[in-house]
């Protein structure tokens, strides 16, 4: 597997992108921005997404085209955008080309699941997921980083581990798509309510308790929907959660930082060019565990928040008056 095609040039993609590259691939970048595939392409780097990054140069262009012929597609515009994209993408895909799905989130209104939207759309790519705690910048600048890739036949997996792998980024194989993809959405919610917990100033205790009751709801959920318990114990669940969860480097907890600060959400999602999938993904995921018959309560009162029913000290006092119970899942 030697050419390999990028949906998506924001900090994410553009990260990957430059992995694979270092790694040997041929590289081909979709951009939705024109002169962010000018500068990827004439070797300058991403300074739209990824300022004062070094990078290696790498094909990129705003026409999908370029990823006709590539041998896997690596999937990373933010989860609201994927339907579009995915349609798009579809008029240039070869059949049984995988697609890797690299973004953390769920669709609104329809709560599909990303592998969802690629059956939906592209009905003969075969779906994987990457997942994991990674921080773009992290990842550029070439740190040590490990990430879960599920995929569900096994050989196909190693083929992209071996294809995207090195060193500095450590992909481990599951096949446990769902679980894969539950931890990475979730986490961007809980990770704005930890930032609201430091945002209001309750302490490191409060932060592992929930930490520790939020990894609670997110395996619950993924358990319900028919992964594997273990999964959310690796990285692309415990792993995410642990690292969002512990720094404003995240656009999930800084965003809850701010909320817990007295800011209004527009106003703070006004300043950002870049995503906050936790925003989108709250609402979407309340209404996931209210079909799967799961209660999730931290998760419910950041919705809560986000929609204006609660303001953050009255949710806060809402969760703290829960009735006492078992610590079970
Ligand atoms: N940045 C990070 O450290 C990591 C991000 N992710 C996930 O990767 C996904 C992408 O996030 P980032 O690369 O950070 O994005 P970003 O916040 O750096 O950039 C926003 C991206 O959205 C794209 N976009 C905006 N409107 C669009 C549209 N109408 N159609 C298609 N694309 C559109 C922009 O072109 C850009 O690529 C998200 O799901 C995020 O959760 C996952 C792991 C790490
Ligand atoms: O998913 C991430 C790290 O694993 C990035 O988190 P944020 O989107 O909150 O920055």
């Amino acid at each position: 597997m030697q050419t390999i095609g990028v949906l998506g040039a924001g900090a994410w993609g553009t990260a990957l992108a430059a992995t694979a590259a270092k790694a040997g691939r041929d590289v081909r970048v979709w951009a939705l921005e024109s002169e962010v595939a000018e500068a990827l392409s004439a070797g300058k780097g991403n300074p739209v997404y990824l300022p004062g990054i070094d990078l290696p140069a790498m094909q990129a262009s705003s026409d999908m085209s370029i990823l006709t012929s590539c041998e896997a597609i690596l999937a990373v515009v933010p989860a609201q955008h994927a339907r579009a994209s995915f349609e798009k993408l579809a008029e240039h895909l070869s059949p049984g080309v995988p697609v890797l799905l690299c973004s953390k989130g769920i669709e609104k209104n329809t709560l599909s699941l990303m592998t969802d939207v690629v059956h939906e759309t592209m009905p003969k790519a075969t779906p994987a997921v990457l997942s994991g705690p990674s921080f773009a910048a992290d990842v550029a600048r070439g740190l040590p980083t490990a990430v879960t890739l599920a995929c569900a036949d096994e050989k196909l997996g190693q083929t992209l581990m071996q294809a995207i792998g090195r060193s500095a980024f450590r992909p481990y194989w599951s096949n446990d798509l769902i679980g894969a993809e539950i931890g990475g959405a979730v986490k961007n919610v809980l990770a704005i309510a930890c930032g609201i917990v430091e945002g209001l100033e309750l302490g490191k205790s409060a932060h592992a308790a929930l930490i520790s009751r939020g990894f609670a709801e997110m395996t619950r959920l993924a358990v319900a929907m028919g992964a594997q318990q273990q999964t959310l114990a690796g990285l692309c669940g415990l792993g995410d959660l642990v690292l969002t969860c512990s720094s404003t480097q995240s656009r999930n907890m800084s965003f809850g930082k701010a909320l817990g600060q007295g800011r209004s959400a527009e106003d703070i999602l006004a300043e950002r060019n870049s995503v906050t999938e936790g925003v989108a993904t709250a609402p979407a995921l309340t209404e996931l565990a209210a079909r799967e018959g799961v209660a999730m309560p931290i998760c419910y009162a950041v919705h809560e928040i986000l929609a204006g029913q609660k303001n953050v000290d009255e949710a806060m006092t809402a969760l703290l008056n829960r009735p006492f119970t078992h610590e079970g899942l």
